[in-house]
């Protein structure tokens, strides 16, 4: 179905809205004669604050009301943080463009005021660090094996405020969403993907759509390598399945005809982790995921 008005759905967090401001400018380019309009709806992941992710019901959570919205017709697309979309995609609400990624790394946040000077004792920064990923505190443990960890919910804004009134000593957090909600100076150091590997999907944003909706005028707003990327990144968990609370992680990159993609697999029973990489021809990304997946299982039982 080809529509000449759009009603694009988003989480109402100042986030989500962000994000999605920026995907609308980017069709509004494109399509100037597409009428966009926003709608914005509130996710159980927004509502339920005091208790870890993990626990109530992961992902899916931030996505349950805007695939209800997308099937009810309420709205044509969903725009979402590609990281927080289940990995097992819904055949009727298919991703349908993933525009070029931002920044992939996770990053410092110190206190209002607070430097963040190389070389220095850091031990203050990591004696309460808010993070309640598993994927994160495992990383950070290796980095900084003195680290200690707590438990924060709530959405960019809200932690940052939870930091600033002394709550935490730091907080690891994932550059994009800093820069995406204008607050880029709040990024106290840079933490390398090779340091700390991101979410699959970090830094990218999603699309999507019904079935139904014809996606023509997103065409210019894909971008192939984030794609490629998108593509290995999440067949690697998929495969893994690790559930929500597992602490995996997954980055690719693309350079030329090549995709190289990096992961971390944890064994639950054993409590052991280990990271691999592979390089492969980028057209061959699922299936690098998946061998990636398959031959850290097979390593580490
Ligand atoms: N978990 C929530 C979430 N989902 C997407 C982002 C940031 C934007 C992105 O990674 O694309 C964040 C915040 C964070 O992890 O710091």
């Amino acid at each position: 179905m080809k529509k000449n008005k759009i009603v694009v759905g988003s989480r109402d967090s100042k986030l989500a809205v962000m994000q999605t401001e920026i995907v609308m400018k980017e069709i509004m380019r494109y399509n100037p004669e597409i009428e966009l309009e926003l709608i914005t709806l509130k996710t159980t992941g927004d509502l339920i604050l005091d208790q870890s992710l993990d626990k109530i019901g992961g992902k899916g959570l931030f996505v349950k009301e805007l695939d209800q919205a997308l099937l009810d017709g309420r709205i044509d697309i969903a725009i979402h943080s590609l990281k927080d979309m289940p990995m097992e995609e819904n055949e009727e609400l298919p991703i349908v463009a993933l525009p070029k990624r931002g920044d992939a790394r996770d990053v410092l946040v110190l206190p209002q005021g607070c430097e963040f000077v190389e070389n220095e004792d850091k031990a203050l920064y990591y004696q309460n660090i808010g993070s309640s990923s598993a994927r994160r505190k495992l990383q950070i443990k290796k980095l900084i094996p003195d680290a200690c960890t707590s438990i924060v919910r709530g959405n960019v804004i809200t932690r940052l405020a939870k930091l600033d009134r002394g709550e935490y000593s730091s907080l690891i957090l994932a550059a994009a969403g800093l820069q995406r909600v204008g607050l880029p100076q709040r990024i106290s150091h840079f933490i390398s993907v090779e340091e700390m590997i991101p979410a699959a999907g970090q830094g990218i944003l999603s699309i999507q759509a019904r079935r139904d909706l014809d996606v023509e005028f997103l065409k210019y707003i894909k971008d192939d390598n984030t794609t490629y990327a998108a593509l290995a990144e999440r067949s690697f968990v998929r495969t893994l399945d690790g559930g929500c609370s597992s602490p995996i992680a997954a980055h690719a990159t693309v350079e030329g005809e090549y995709i190289k993609l990096i992961g971390l697999y944890y064994n639950e029973l054993t409590t052991e982790h280990r990271v691999a990489e592979a390089v492969d021809r980028k057209e061959r990304a699922e299936i690098v995921g998946e061998q990636l997946a398959l031959r850290l299982r097979g390593e580490i039982g």
